[in-house]
């Protein structure tokens, strides 16, 4: 279980404070799915590190029932997967893949593991290439095997699939569903894209000006269609609440 309490981050830029996140009050239980969604600056990505323990809160606290992540040392529990893959140049993919969990298992089990991941991830072919010799979509699923390598209970995902053409994405969404209904970790989802948020999430924070604005249950059976009017319907209810939202102005002097 994951639950912040009137959590709140203040960054300091040039002499200004900027009110990143105010008053986060959330409880994720284990195996849920939860989507974060919100325009460009809305603090996402600075929950999302909360959440991993990659910062530190200014204001409240956050309970988790694992060890927080640190930046020198990835942990195993915690599997993130940042905006771009960030896979290390000289590095194989089966490298990149393993490096988290080196000196935290034996060698063999990080074979065994990293093998799984690979066959998950339909990569196998590609175990001994060179970053620079992947599409965007293969380097990102790369990232996405490098988290659940160490088979996480806790996955922070940041618009893993936002650079990845439609056809591409909309794969990695339903391998992304399959993985987590096979071993359920507490998934977060950050997204800009509403469609996404619905055809991913058991629940969809709405995001706005470093608040939470809005919860919506999506009690919507799984594989989902973005056709169906069920989708559709909750798409435009969340649209709807973000044209009825003001700019965000996260600035205060
Ligand atoms: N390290 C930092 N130092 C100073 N300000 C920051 C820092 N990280 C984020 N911010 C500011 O905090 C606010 C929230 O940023 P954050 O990256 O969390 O938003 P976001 O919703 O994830 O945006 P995007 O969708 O563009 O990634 C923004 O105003 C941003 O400029």
């Amino acid at each position: 279980m994951l639950e912040c309490k009137s959590l709140g981050k203040i960054y300091h830029v040039d002499g200004n404070d900027v009110h990143a996140l105010s008053d986060i009050n959330i409880t994720l239980p284990t195996g849920s799915f939860t989507v974060l969604v919100g325009p460009s600056g809305c603090g996402k990505t600075t929950l999302l590190r909360a959440f991993a323990g990659l910062i530190e809160p200014t204001t409240g606290s956050i309970h988790r029932d694992i060890p927080p992540c640190s930046v020198i040392s990835p942990s195993l529990q915690i599997g993130y997967v940042f905006q771009e893959p960030r896979l290390m140049p000289w590095l194989t993919v089966s490298q990149n893949i393993g490096f988290g969990l080196k000196n935290k298992t034996s060698k063999q089990d990080l074979n065994r593991r990293v093998a799984d991941v690979l066959s998950m991830m339909g990569l196998e072919r590609f175990a001994q290439a060179r970053p620079d010799q992947l599409s965007g979509g293969m380097a990102s699923r790369v990232g996405l095997a490098r988290a659940l390598v160490g088979n996480p209970d806790l996955l922070l995902l940041d618009e893993p699939f936002a650079a990845l053409d439609a056809m591409t994405r909309r794969r990695l969404q339903g391998e992304l569903t399959t993985i987590w209904m096979a071993r359920k970790p507490t998934v977060v989802f950050v997204t800009h894209d509403v469609e996404e948020a619905v055809l991913l999430g058991d629940v969809v924070y709405r995001m706005h000006a470093g608040l939470i604005t809005e919860r919506y249950d999506i009690n919507i059976p799984r594989p989902r269609d973005p056709t169906t009017e069920k989708i559709t319907a909750m798409r435009r209810l969340i649209l709807q609440g973000f044209e009825n939202e003001e700019q965000p102005s996260l600035i205060n002097k």
